[in-house]
């Protein structure tokens, strides 16, 4: 079962996940002298990112990428590349090493075998995955009802292209096996519709009706989950 932090204030929330990573990103550059750190997109992580950029490590040991990516161009107001780029990748951080989730490929799938090759030249497994979720259950972009969910639930590779059912933009993931590889499994979880949704997912049931399940419903790592209101 997952390891839960609570927080009345959604700032509360993310300064002290954004402590919790950075203190392991320390650690891992200390044990190992390089550090992997892969962050969701969408609204929720924007200002742990923000607090991230602040924090002082050895930038230039991390490596950054992010668990999806939905395929447009990097400037436009949907790329969670722009996102990370206006928020993490700023000042000290900017020094990290980044490895993009979209490329001049015309679709995510024709996109995806460059990705994967880029992707094995970070050190893996990831030391942390910060994963969010959508009010449909998805994570990273593992949508439930996607013709590729089966697959990304049980492939071996660490990527795969997505066409969401109900969600704008063709997406590129990582896979379960990717995710359930990493060192630290963290979630952020904020109002009352999600948590909800987060409740009906620690009840049990298909991974495929809410594929976060993934990541709680496993002892292996589990998952630290930080909710706010
Ligand atoms: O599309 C996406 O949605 C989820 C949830 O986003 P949020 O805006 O509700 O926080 C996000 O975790 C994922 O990375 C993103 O691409």
């Amino acid at each position: 079962m997952p390891i839960e932090h609570h927080f009345t204030e959604g700032s509360d929330a993310a300064d002290h996940l954004a402590t919790r990573i950075a203190t392991l990103l320390g650690e891992a550059i200390a044990t190992r002298s390089t550090a992997s750190l892969a962050l969701s997109g969408g609204r929720s992580p924007k200002p742990v990112l923000e607090a991230l950029a602040r924090t002082p490590l050895d930038w230039s040991k991390i490596v950054v990428t992010l668990v999806d990516e939905r395929w447009v161009t990097p400037d436009a107001p949907d790329s969670n590349e722009r996102l990370l780029r206006e928020t993490l990748l700023t000042g000290p951080a900017a020094a990290a090493h980044f490895v993009p989730m979209k490329n001049d490929a015309p679709d995510a799938y024709a996109g995806q075998p460059a990705v994967e090759a880029a992707f094995a030249a970070i050190p893996w497994p990831l030391d942390i995955v910060l994963l969010g979720m959508g009010e449909d259950g998805h994570t990273a972009s593992l949508f439930p009802a996607a013709a590729e969910l089966a697959d990304g639930l049980t492939s071996t590779a660490r990527t795969i292209a997505v066409t969401p059912p109900a969600a704008p933009h063709q997406r590129l993931s990582l896979t379960a096996s990717a995710i359930l590889a990493a060192r630290h499994i963290f979630l952020q979880i904020s109002g009352n519709a999600k948590k909800t949704v987060y409740a009906q997912a620690l009840e049990g049931g298909p991974v495929e009706q809410l594929p976060i399940r993934l990541a709680l419903l496993q002892d292996a790592t589990p998952a630290e989950v930080w909710i706010s209101e």
